[in-house]
């Protein structure tokens, strides 16, 4: 049995004018680290919300821990954490009254489960007297973590737990993730960052509503279909407009300080072709070089794909 299985769930608002989730199909087997990937406004916390049962949608079935989203709503509650992406905390509270009211909620103790959060908990227990507002942004991240762990869940659902937090606690962050997978927790967690997507066992990509592949990441970066090329020249601005006018450009973007390109036709001759179309546009420093893509090639190229279709 699938920890979450989603059937062809659809989600409008404001009366169907808008689409939040189109015909969504996805199942997340027990014990994985599953990753929803996709920008501002994709849908991930739509989901959430529906496999947490805080919103029904309109479409479609989906059942989590085998328990269906609607008709079994109270056992859902009772056996997911779920770390929504604002507000999960009380400010006021501190943070051992947070989790303490947390674990009351469930009718348990911070003692009966607290094997589960001690690893988290130790980092942030010499501020337990500090209110939650006053934490720092990694800090809330443990703090609202642990609230989610509490009860002890079996599916743990974290909506952008990484956004606005920095990079160490980032990392941080990661490698608990990790250590909850070791305990058999099946974990679905969105992020907008590319790179954490590398973390996941397996991701989907997400964007207006639908779902643009769902694989490891590894296959989906295996499955990039053309050879990809990063270019460079002194003025970049120039460049972008110049390789916008090559007449066998397929794709390009700025990545970084370079721009990533595709050609629609690829050959051994493709390098020196398009240095010496830049050298007669009078660029200069120009450099090119094949490279493998990241899983944000994919996603970008998925995306564009999608949108022109
Ligand atoms: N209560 C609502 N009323 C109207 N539209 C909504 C509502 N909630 C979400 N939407 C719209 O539905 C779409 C999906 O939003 P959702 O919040 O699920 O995406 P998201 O990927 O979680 O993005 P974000 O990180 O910005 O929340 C967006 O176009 C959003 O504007």
């Amino acid at each position: 049995m699938s920890a979450i299985k989603i059937e062809h769930i659809t989600k409008t608002y404001d009366k169907g004018s808008v689409t939040a989730l189109n015909d969504i199909s996805l199942e997340v087997a027990k014990g994985e680290l599953f990753g929803l990937i996709g920008p501002d406004g994709a849908g991930k916390s739509s989901l959430f919300r529906i496999l947490t049962t805080l919103l029904i949608a309109d479409k479609g079935t989906a059942t989590v821990d085998g328990f269906d989203v609607v008709k079994d709503y109270k056992q859902i509650r009772g056996c997911v954490g779920y770390m929504p992406g604002k507000f999960s905390l009380y400010q006021d509270l501190t943070v051992e009254e947070n989790l303490t009211f947390f674990a009351s909620l469930f009718g348990t103790t911070i003692s009966e489960n607290y094997d589960l959060i001690k690893d988290i908990y130790v980092q942030i227990e010499p501020f337990k007297k500090r209110r939650a507002g006053k934490l720092s942004g990694g800090m809330k991240q443990k703090l609202a973590l642990c609230c989610a762990l509490i009860h002890k869940p079996t599916v743990l659902f974290l909506d952008e737990p990484t956004t606005g937090v920095d990079a160490v606690s980032r990392k941080e962050f990661w490698e608990m993730l990790k250590r909850l997978k070791e305990q058999q927790i099946t974990i679905m967690v969105s992020t907008p960052y590319m790179d954490e997507a590398n973390l996941c066992e397996r991701i989907a990509l997400i964007q207006n509503g639908e779902l643009l592949s769902v694989d490891t990441p590894e296959k989906i970066v295996a499955s990039y279909p053309q050879q990809l090329y990063a270019v460079k020249a002194d003025n970049m601005h120039k460049i972008l407009n110049d390789v916008r006018d090559y007449e066998n450009l397929q794709s390009v973007y700025a990545f970084g300080e370079y721009l990533h390109t595709t050609f629609k036709t690829d050959e051994a001759q493709s390098e020196p072709k398009l240095i010496a179309y830049l050298q007669q546009k009078n660029n200069s420093g120009i450099e090119i070089r094949k490279i493998e893509p990241t899983i944000e090639d994919s996603f970008i190229r998925l995306m564009t794909e999608a949108s022109t279709s």
